[in-house]
């Protein structure tokens, strides 16, 4: 009987809400805009952020500002021996990536190869490898192309919606636009997210159908984007019609700047650091795990 409440103790414990002050996390790139973002939203939240943070190759050699706390910046050629310091001088610590799609896989890799728990925001690269490569190696991770909670939510009613009315939206045709800043490379990989719900709802629809807008005169003109938000936005429509054109839906999520992921991305890396603490069975995890956990604020 001791032992049992011995043992009890012991994991309420570890399922008890650590400081934030001793969570430690390295965000990757914070020279970028996400990055810088997340990196203010996390000091914002008493979290201790790692004053060092990789960058693409070559392009080290700068010091940041986030929230106070100055951040020299790496190159990625550098990697092996800031990693070597980081862990060392931070042995639990979070890794957060909002880098870009050309790097998502290799960076999981080195984050996977350096046995450090991650939070992946970034968008593109070779999804079913990185999801594949994460689940075989065993590394905890958060990865979701979403991170704010009330889209994040929007993908959770998605979710429940195909799983319990599978084919519900057959015949219908779709038509997606997604406009986001200009400098935005790839696709945006919430609206390929949401594309795969509307495919499991019987719409058929490739993601390379989706409409990228980025010239920022039709992002004003016709997204109606205010000017302030032109470098960093995100309008997403999804409309749908019937086959006879009677029945129309239109589903629509406009998010102006950033603050809305950083705060996300914070949560999980909370909810990260507390199952690593945990030693939960499972170790991957996306966002709505998070938000389905009570762990957004
Ligand atoms: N999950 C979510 O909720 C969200 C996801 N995103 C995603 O985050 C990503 C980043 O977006 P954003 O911040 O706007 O882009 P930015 O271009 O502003 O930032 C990317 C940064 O990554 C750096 N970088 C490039 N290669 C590497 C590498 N190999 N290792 C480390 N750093 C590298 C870049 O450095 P340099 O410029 O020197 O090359 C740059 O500083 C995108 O994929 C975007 O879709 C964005 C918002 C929300
Ligand atoms: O690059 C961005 O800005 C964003 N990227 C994510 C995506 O590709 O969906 C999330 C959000 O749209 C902002």
């Amino acid at each position: 009987m001791a032992a049992i409440q011995a043992e009890n103790a012991a994991s309420a414990s570890a399922t008890e809400n650590a400081p934030t002050s001793s969570i430690s996390v390295m965000v990757n790139d914070c020279s970028g805009k996400m990055g810088h973002a997340v990196a203010e939203a996390a000091v914002a939240a008493g979290l201790n952020l790692v004053p060092l943070a990789i960058t693409g190759p070559k392009m080290g050699n700068s010091r940041v500002a986030c929230g106070g706390v100055a951040v020299q910046i790496i190159g990625a050629e550098e990697r092996d021996s800031v990693f070597d310091r980081v862990l060392n001088e931070y042995p639990n610590v979070i890794v957060v990536d909002y880098t870009l799609p050309a790097a998502v896989n290799s960076n999981a890799e080195y984050y996977i190869s350096r046995g450090v728990p991650f939070v992946m925001g970034t968008t593109g690269g070779d999804r079913t490898k990185l999801i594949d490569t994460v689940k075989k190696a065993g590394t905890y991770a958060v990865i979701a192309p979403q991170m704010g909670k009330q889209v994040v939510a929007f993908q959770a009613a998605m979710d429940i919606m195909a799983q319990n009315f599978p084919g519900a939206f057959a015949g219908y045709t779709l038509k997606v636009t997604e406009s986001h800043q200009s400098s935005k490379v790839d696709t945006s990989g919430t609206a390929k997210a949401i594309v795969e719900y509307f495919q499991k709802l019987g719409v058929k629809f490739n993601v390379d159908e989706i409409e990228r807008v980025r010239d920022p005169s039709e992002q004003v003109r016709r997204m109606h984007v205010p000017e302030d938000y032109l470098g960093g936005h995100a309008f997403h429509t999804y409309k749908l019609l019937s086959p006879d054109g009677t029945v129309a839906f239109e589903f629509q999520h406009n998010v102006m700047g950033r603050s809305i992921y950083a705060q996300g991305t914070v949560d999980a890396v909370l909810f990260l650091a507390k199952k690593v603490r945990e030693g939960a069975d499972q170790k991957l995890y996306n966002m709505i795990d998070v938000l389905k956990e009570g762990s957004m604020r």
